[in-house]
């Protein structure tokens, strides 16, 4: 018979167990983390060595070689798969014994042992040993769990970076903005289709075009130099030129306004730029129309509301303000007075003196009236040289004094003509009130009228107030 030269080993390996004990003392010393053997026939008795116990903590003294013991350890749903692992094995020597099993170590920790053993048969095959080996795996379990751990946040990470880039995505392309992405260098290395629709040339006609060809020639290199200085202070701002508003060409060479937003974006080629682009061409037009349609219509309010040689009221807006205080002072039965005053011989003032002189003596009373009334109170040029003034809240009696102010103010004025004495005006007045019988303001007009006329007739310079009763007068006479 032939004896390979690796016979010898096993020859002393038989050795070593038959002597003494001192086989298996190198056994357990080569076994990693325990070894254990069981008599199946008194399945209470397992030998372990004492590493089995090193790893759960314990001493040698301190424990016993008692199957339970040492199961007592471990959790019980591996335990209970251990037992069936362990009864196939029995039965079939080709499924081995092989278990991970969680024990519960002296300091509260897990344990995880991976327990490996081969059952010993005698001639008829039952198994009446188990001889194993425990191997403990923990810190392999922990590496696992951490990275099982890791490749979670891992997922997540992925997931939210996944939906940021979509919504980034979407952001750009589906912008109602254009949108162009500029490399260091000035070049176009992505553009949204507004930017396509607004520039007027396609997407591939955009990329690798520098963005300076968008700007008019004259601005060129100005906005070269302005790149650069942006390459140099990536912040987020508007761009701008002398104005909010740039000028920006497009394919067809038409020239538009535009208001553009910068953004740096650090790419991994390098630092860009996005420039969100809006088209305010339309919008700046419409802005200046409807300023000039704004100022036209003051203008026109003005014109419909204003006497033009006095800067006072006209009649037809007095008229309105008139309607409106009456309606007010019948809801709320509040005072409303009227003062109605006409030039004294004004037509012979203009004849004597022009009509350019009378027109200044309107002027200067409009001024002299306007000094006098509050707020709240409304002067207007009536007819030619008739003035009203309507007085909300105010009875007769402070109107009456409120006119004697004007005749007396109107008395004391003095227009300087070249060659001529200071010139001097009067006027007479007629007062008159709201009274419950009235339905609408033209009878207090009337009243204030007809007292007019009396004042006129008394000899002018004079007011004559429309007392509901009975009329009385005041002033010079
Ligand atoms: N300068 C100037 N005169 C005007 C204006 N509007 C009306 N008048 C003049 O005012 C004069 C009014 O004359 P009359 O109605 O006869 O009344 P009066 O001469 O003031 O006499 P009494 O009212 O009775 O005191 C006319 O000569 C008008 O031409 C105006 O805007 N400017």
């Amino acid at each position: 018979m032939i004896v390979r030269d690796s016979d010898y080993l096993k020859l002393e390996l038989t050795k070593l167990f038959a002597e003494n004990g001192e086989g298996l003392a190198f056994l357990q010393q080569v076994t990693l983390d325990g070894l254990w053997y069981w008599d199946l026939d008194q399945p209470d008795n397992r030998w372990m060595s004492p590493k089995c116990w090193a790893a759960l903590g314990y001493g040698l003294d301190e424990a016993d070689h008692l199957s339970e013991e040492w199961q007592a350890h471990v959790f019980p749903e591996d335990l209970e798969l251990s037992a069936a692992n362990l009864e196939q094995h029995r039965a079939d020597p080709l499924c081995p014994y092989d278990q991970v099993l969680r024990c519960k170590h002296r300091n509260g920790s897990t344990v995880w042992i991976h327990s490996h053993g081969v059952a010993i048969r005698d001639e008829q095959g039952h198994a009446t040993r188990m001889l194993g080996l425990h191997h403990n795996i923990t810190h392999i379990k922990q590496l696992e769990q951490r990275h099982k751990k890791n490749l979670h946040i891992i997922d997540e990470l992925y997931a939210s970076t996944k939906v940021a880039l979509e919504e980034a995505e979407a952001l750009f392309t589906s912008s109602p903005d254009a949108k162009l992405q500029v490399d260091q260098d000035g070049f176009i290395v992505r553009g949204n289709p507004e930017a396509v629709h607004l520039f007027g040339y396609s997407e591939a006609e955009l990329l690798d075009m520098n963005i300076d060809l968008l700007v008019p020639e004259a601005y060129r290199e100005a906005h070269a130099k302005g790149r650069s200085s942006i390459q140099l202070d990536p912040r987020a701002r508007a761009m701008t030129g002398a104005s909010r508003v740039i000028q920006a060409c497009t394919k067809s060479r038409q020239t538009i306004q535009i208001e553009i937003r910068l953004n740096s974006l650090q790419t991994r080629y390098g630092s860009h730029v996005v420039a969100t682009i809006r088209d305010v061409t339309e919008y700046n037009l419409m802005v200046t129309s409807l300023q000039q349609t704004r100022a036209e219509n003051k203008c026109l309010t003005i014109d419909a509301t204003t006497d033009p040689l006095t800067g006072l009221y006209n009649r037809r807006y007095f008229k309105k303000q008139a309607n409106k205080e009456f309606a007010n002072s019948w809801r709320y039965n509040n005072e409303l007075s009227l003062i109605l005053f006409d030039i004294d011989n004004f037509k012979q003032f203009n004849d004597l003196y022009g009509h350019v002189v009378g027109d200044q003596v309107l002027q200067q009373i409009g001024h002299s009236a306007t000094d006098i009334i509050r707020n709240g109170d409304t002067l207007a040029r009536f007819g030619g040289e008739e003035f009203v003034v309507l007085l909300p809240m105010t009875g007769l009696h402070a109107a009456q004094a409120l006119a004697e102010r004007i005749r007396q103010d109107i008395s004391d004025l003095r227009v300087a003509v070249a060659d001529r004495p200071l010139l001097g005006v009067t006027i007479s007045a007629g007062i008159s009130a709201r009274e419950s019988q009235d339905k609408n303001v033209q009878k207090v007009i009337e009243r204030a009228d007809a007292a007019m006329y009396q004042a006129k007739a008394l000899g002018r310079n004079r007011i004559v107030v429309s007392e509901p009763d009975a009329q009385s007068n005041s002033g010079l006479g």
